[in-house]
C-alpha cells in the first residue's frame, strides 16, 4: 500500500486534498483526521504539518507525499520533487524599509529575519553574502523590521499585500519560484507511484487545456490546424457538406479567445469549446 504524505493545514492543504479528490481517490471529511486508508486504490494517506511532510518521505517512512518546494529545499531532507502540481504558486524573497536596500550587497552585515533559514543561508552563502545574521521566527515575518528584531526579512511572496502593509519592498533577484510539488525519497520508486503520478498529470491537464471544435472548409483546414496543432495532432471528420470539415484538438485553457478569435478570422466557424473533466495522456 503506497503511503503518502498531505499537508494537514495552511495554504497547500485544500488544494491538495481537491487535486487528489479529482484524481479519484477518498479524502478525508473532518480535518482532524490524521490518517486515512483507501483500500481501493491501495494508497494510504498521512495528513501531516507542511513543514514535516519532506522529513517523513525523506526518512523513508512514507514514500510520498505533496509539500511547497520552497519547504523541501528548506528541510534538507533526502527528497527530491518529482512532478510540479501547478497550485499554490509563490516567490521567496528579500524584503526591507522602503530605499534601504537595492541589491544582494545590502544584505552584508544586517540582520534577517526569516522562516527559511536553511534556504537563506544556504542561498548567501553561494552568493558569497554574509549577513550579521539570521532571526529564525516562525510568521508574521514582515513586523520583525518594525519590531527591532531584524533589519530586512525573506520570506514568501504570494499578491505582496503583506509587505506593503508592512511598509518593505523587494529587492534583488527572487530567490526562488515555488509551487506544490510531489515528492519521493533519493533514489526510491515505491510500487504505485507511477499510477498516482498519471492520475495527478490527469488532472493537470484536464486544468489546463480545453477541447475546442470547429468547422472549416476544406481548403483552409491547413492554416486552421496550424493555429491549433493539439497534443499530438488534431481529429479532423468529414462534414455532410463535402467542402467543409470539422476539427476537434486541445488547447491551452488561457489562450481560449485568442485561439477563438485567430480561427475565426482565418474562416472557421461554430467554434465550441468545452471543459476535460479527466484524461490519461
Ligand atoms: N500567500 C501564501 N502564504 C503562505 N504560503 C503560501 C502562500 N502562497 C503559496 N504559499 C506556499 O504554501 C506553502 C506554505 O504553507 P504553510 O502551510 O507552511 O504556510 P501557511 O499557508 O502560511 O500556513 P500557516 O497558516 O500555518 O502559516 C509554501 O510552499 C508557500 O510557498
Ligand atoms: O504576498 P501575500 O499575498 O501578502 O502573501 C504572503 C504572506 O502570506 C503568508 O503569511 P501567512 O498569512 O500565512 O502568515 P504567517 O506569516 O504567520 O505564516 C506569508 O508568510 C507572507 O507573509
Ligand atoms: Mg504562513
Amino acid at each position: 500500500m503506497l503511503r503518502i504524505a498531505v499537508p494537514n493545514k495552511g495554504s497547500l492543504s485544500e488544494p491538495a486534498t481537491d487535486m487528489l479528490r479529482e484524481a479519484g481517490y477518498r479524502q478525508r471529511r473532518d480535518s482532524r483526521e490524521l490518517v486515512l486508508a483507501d483500500p481501493e486504490n491501495d494508497v494510504e494517506f498521512f495528513f501531516l504539518r507542511p513543514r514535516d511532510v519532506a522529513v517523513y518521505v525523506g526518512s523513508g517512512t512514507v514514500d510520498v507525499g505533496i509539500t511547497g518546494r520552497d519547504l523541501l529545499l528548506d528541510s534538507g531532507a533526502q527528497a527530491d520533487e518529482h512532478l510540479a502540481l501547478g497550485f499554490a504558486g509563490s516567490t521567496f524573497r528579500f524584503a526591507a524599509p522602503a530605499g534601504t536596500a537595492s541589491s544582494l550587497e545590502d544584505i552584508a552585515g544586517k540582520r534577517i529575519a526569516t522562516s527559511y533559514n536553511v534556504l537563506v543561508a544556504s542561498y548567501l552563502a553561494e552568493k558569497g553574502v554574509e549577513p550579521a545574521g539570521i532571526v529564525h521566527l516562525d510568521g508574521a515575518v514582515e513586523s520583525s523590521v518594525k519590531l527591532g528584531v531584524a533589519d530586512l526579512i525573506a520570506d514568501v511572496v504570494e499578491t505582496g499585500t503583506t509587505l506593503r502593509a508592512a511598509g518593505l519592498e523587494v529587492f534583488g533577484e527572487p530567490i526562488l519560484r515555488s509551487e506544490a510539488v510531489l515528492i519521493k525519497r533519493h533514489g526510491v520508486d515505491a510500487a504505485g507511484v507511477d499510477t498516482l503520478t498519471r492520475r495527478l498529470q490527469g488532472v493537470l491537464t484536464a486544468r489546463e487545456y480545453v477541447l475546442m471544435d470547429y468547422d472549416i472548409p476544406l481548403a483552409l483546414v491547413d492554416a486552421a490546424v496550424a493555429i491549433t496543432p493539439g497534443l499530438e495532432s488534431p481529429t479532423v471528420s468529414p462534414l455532410h457538406d463535402r467542402e467543409w470539415a470539422a476539427v476537434r484538438a486541445m488547447v491551452p485553457r488561457k489562450h481560449t479567445n485568442r485561439v477563438m478569435d485567430d480561427l475565426y478570422d482565418t474562416g472557421a466557424r461554430a467554434i465550441i469549446v468545452t471543459s476535460i473533466h479527466a484524461s490519461r495522456l
